[in-house]
């Protein structure tokens, strides 16, 4: 009988403790806190409830709780309350409720049934936690980051995020949509794999692409660069241009824009042809030739390497003009063009500098080689024939040769082609002759 009487008491000390945490709990509780029966009568509120709801205390007590729900019959209120009552598991979710004053809330809500004594009902503690500003605030971030994506999908290029790690390894975080028009990729697979697009990058722009990368990240200057891709639609050309970051740690971050710039490309090479090609004969010009000229000297020079050189003149070509007319004279200087450029490689520079004067610089020859090309390419001039009013026509050239070595000048060497040029002419013409020091391989048995 005692060992009852102590259980009882014990029961009854839990029951205690239980229900001063409760109390505890309602008066504390930030949000909104209620007690109801099974049925969802509210039997107890906090403070906050009446705060939060607007209704009275009164006004609550002894009501079910579904009066808070915007469909007090068949609204989220009462499924909660079936699923407590039908599962003894608690429900969470949000739900929308109204106030006294008929104003909406979202409730982020808690239905959690209480453990019930023997011989007492279900009872369900009920929490309530207005997300009305949250959901708001998040509503209009979605909105925000909706309309920035659609504006970045709208954009003439690609932004992108880019970050290397403390080691070097490149992966996106981050590619806007018009990725798969400019490189015929998906956002996705290129932020999965880097290599997807790095892969793509024309062989001859990998190594400019990755300098420029690598000195932006140490000097953290913007990076720029123009480079092409290989795409299934043919070559395209991009133009990259970022700021990078540096974090705590370590990584580099780049926030960027690629541009396709193949149009504007096309366009320059376009003009580029236009102002380095002699209209008439199609070969490069005189001022194509000192760029490219004066390009492939300091290439030769920085390896050491001298560069043979001559210049041709066609042989008696007044006499062309003035017995068949000028435009024979224009279709026999097209001719020898065609002809002299058939016969070089596709990397050696040849010119017109004027008139009926040209010039070759033999790229990755050496001196004592040169005798021979230039003599097949005299050779070559003198079996042209032209068919012109009734007679078969034909041409010759002399040509005065030189050598640009690894410490000279462009100009220099130039002009004593010239004087080889003018010895050639004087001895005869249809024939090469070398400037004074040039090495004389194969000179005799040519002549
Ligand atoms: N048809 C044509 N003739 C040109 C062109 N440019 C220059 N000429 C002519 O080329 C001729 C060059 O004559 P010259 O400098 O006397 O030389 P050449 O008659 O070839 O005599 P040599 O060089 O001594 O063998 C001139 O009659 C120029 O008018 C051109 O674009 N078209």
């Amino acid at each position: 009988m005692a060992r009852i009487r102590d259980m009882w008491q014990t029961w009854r000390k839990h029951r205690a403790r239980r229900e001063s945490l409760a109390e505890g709990l309602l008066e504390n509780f930030p949000g909104v806190v209620m007690l109801t029966d099974a049925y969802g009568v509210i039997l107890r509120i906090n403070p906050g409830c009446e705060q939060h709801s607007g209704h009275p205390a009164e006004a609550l007590l002894g009501r079910r709780i579904t009066c808070l729900d915007v469909d007090p019959l068949h609204g989220d209120i009462s499924h909660a309350l079936a699923h407590c009552v039908a599962r003894r598991q608690p429900w969470q979710g949000v739900l929308l409720c109204r106030r006294a004053d008929g104003r909406l809330s979202h409730q982020d809500a808690v239905f959690q049934p209480l453990a019930a004594g023997t011989g007492e009902g279900l009872r369900l503690l009920v929490t309530l936690h207005d997300v009305t500003e949250l959901r708001q605030r998040a509503l209009h971030d979605h909105t925000l980051l909706e309309r920035l994506q659609g504006t970045l999908s709208r954009l003439p290029g690609v932004v992108f995020q880019l970050r290397q790690d403390a080691r070097g390894g490149l992966d996106f975080l981050y590619f806007s949509d018009g990725l798969r028009t400019l490189a015929d990729l998906s956002s996705h697979s290129v932020m999965d794999h880097a290599d997807a697009l790095l892969e793509r990058v024309h062989s001859e722009d990998r190594e400019a692409l990755e300098a420029s990368l690598a000195q932006s990240a140490v000097s953290l200057e913007p990076w720029v660069l123009e480079f092409r891709i290989d795409t299934p639609g043919g070559l395209r050309w991009l133009e990259g241009r970022a700021s990078p970051t540096r974090r705590g740690d370590g990584t580099t971050l780049w926030d960027g824009l690629l541009l396709c710039i193949t149009s504007r490309k096309q366009e320059e090479q376009h003009t580029q042809r236009l102002v380095s090609t002699d209209m008439l004969t199609g070969v490069l010009n005189r001022r194509a030739f000192f760029d490219f000229g004066e390009a492939v000297r300091a290439h030769a020079a920085r390896q050491g390497r001298s560069v043979p050189l001559a210049m041709l003149d066609l042989d008696h070509f007044k006499r062309i003009n003035d017995a068949y007319g000028h435009s024979v004279g224009d279709l026999a200087l097209q001719a020898f063009a065609m002809t002299c450029r058939d016969c070089l490689r596709p990397y050696d520079i040849f010119a017109r500098l004027g008139g009926e004067e040209f010039v070759v610089m033999l790229v990755d020859t050496a001196p004592e080689d040169a005798w021979n090309v230039l003599d097949r390419l005299r050779a070559a001039v003198e079996a042209i024939e032209l068919d012109v009013a009734d007679t078969r026509l034909r041409i010759t050239v002399s040509l005065g040769q030189a050598v640009l070595p690894p410490e000279g000048s462009l100009d220099l060497a130039l002009s004593q082609a010239d004087q080889a040029l003018y010895r050639a002419k004087h001895e005869g013409r249809n024939r090469l002759a070398v400037s004074p020091g040039y090495p004389r391989v194969g000179e005799n048995e040519c002549q």
